[in-house]
C-alpha cells in the first residue's frame, strides 16, 4: 500500500505538481498515519442491496483488485475517496497538519455512515468518462422526502470535477449549469454519468447526466466548466 503511495507522489491524477508543494509532500511521509488512508468508498452496512449491486457490477470491471492492488483487466478503475481532497493530490498521504488541520472534504464530513453522501466513483480513461453511485441520506432532505437541489449540485461538482482532474490535472469550477428534472428521493440509488465534452486550452468542459439505476429516469442535467489551475495557486 505504502509502496503505491510513494508511486504517485510528484503527480496529481497523474499530471506533474510543483516542486515546492512536492517538497512538503515528501517531507510529510515522515508524518504517514494509516489510518488517514481510509478510502470512503468502500461498502459498508448502511448501503442498500441496490448500492451492493451496482458496486459490485462495476467493481468487477475494473483494472485493478481494490483489495490486493494486483492488476486485472478492466475498462474501469474505482477512485478511492478520502476525507480531504489534499489527500487525493498525495494519494493519501497525511498533510493536514500543514494545512487546514480541521477542514474535511465536504461529502466526506458527517462520520454517521449512511446519513449524508453515501458514494463510489468509477473512471474510465479510455472512454474519457466517469460514473458514480449515489446514495443520498436522510440528512440531504430538500423537498419532503427528496434530495436537496443542493447536494445534487455538491455531488455533480464532486463527480465531474474528479473528472476534469484526471483528464487535465489541478482544476476548479468555473460553471455549473444544472436542470432539476425530476425529484430524487432520499435513501434511493442513483447513477451520476459524466463525459468529457471537449478541452479548450485552460478550459475543460464536462456534460452530466443523473439517472436511476436502470437509466429509464432522468432525474438531472448539467454542464460543467472547469478551468486548470496550478495546484500552489491554493496555497497562496
Ligand atoms: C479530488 C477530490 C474530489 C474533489 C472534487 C471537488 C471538485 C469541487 C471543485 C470546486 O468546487 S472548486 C470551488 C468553486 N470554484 C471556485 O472557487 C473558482 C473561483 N474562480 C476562480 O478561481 C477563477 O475565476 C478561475 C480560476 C476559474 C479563472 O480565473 P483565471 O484568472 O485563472 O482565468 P481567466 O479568468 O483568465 O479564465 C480562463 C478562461 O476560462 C474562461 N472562464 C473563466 N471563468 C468562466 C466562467 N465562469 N464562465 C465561462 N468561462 C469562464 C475565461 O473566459 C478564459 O477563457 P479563454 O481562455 O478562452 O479566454
Amino acid at each position: 500500500m505504502l509502496a503505491h503511495i510513494a508511486r504517485r507522489i510528484g503527480h496529481f491524477h497523474g499530471h506533474q505538481i510543483s516542486s515546492a508543494i512536492l517538497r512538503r509532500m515528501r517531507a510529510s511521509l515522515k508524518t504517514i498515519n494509516p489510518i488517514s488512508l481510509q478510502d470512503f468508498s468502500q461498502p459498508n452496512p448502511s448501503w442498500s442491496p441496490e448500492m451492493r449491486k451496482f458496486y459490485d457490477h462495476y467493481n468487477a470491471q475494473c483494472d485493478t483488485d481494490t483489495e490486493t492492488y494486483e492488476n486485472k483487466t478492466g475498462p474501469w478503475r474505482k477512485l478511492p475517496s478520502y476525507n480531504r481532497s489534499i489527500k487525493h493530490a498525495t494519494g493519501g498521504i497525511y498533510i493536514s497538519k500543514l494545512i487546514q488541520a480541521k477542514a474535511r472534504l465536504f461529502t466526506r464530513s458527517v462520520n454517521e455512515q449512511g446519513a449524508t453522501f453515501e458514494y463510489v466513483a468509477f473512471f474510465n480513461k479510455e472512454e474519457k468518462i466517469c460514473i458514480c453511485l449515489f446514495q443520498p441520506g436522510h440528512l440531504l432532505e430538500g423537498a419532503p422526502g427528496h434530495v436537496h437541489g443542493g447536494a445534487i449540485a455538491t455531488m455533480i461538482d464532486t463527480v465531474t470535477g474528479t473528472l476534469a482532474g484526471y483528464l487535465s490535472g489541478p482544476s476548479v469550477t468555473a460553471n455549473l449549469n444544472i436542470n432539476y428534472r425530476s425529484p430524487v428521493p432520499l435513501g434511493s440509488v442513483v447513477i451520476i454519468h459524466c463525459a468529457l465534452d471537449r478541452i479548450e486550452g485552460r478550459k475543460t468542459f464536462i456534460t452530466c447526466k443523473v439517472t436511476s439505476t436502470d437509466e429509464s429516469k432522468v432525474y438531472t442535467e448539467a454542464t460543467v466548466l472547469f478551468v486548470s489551475i496550478k495546484l500552489g495557486s491554493l496555497f497562496g
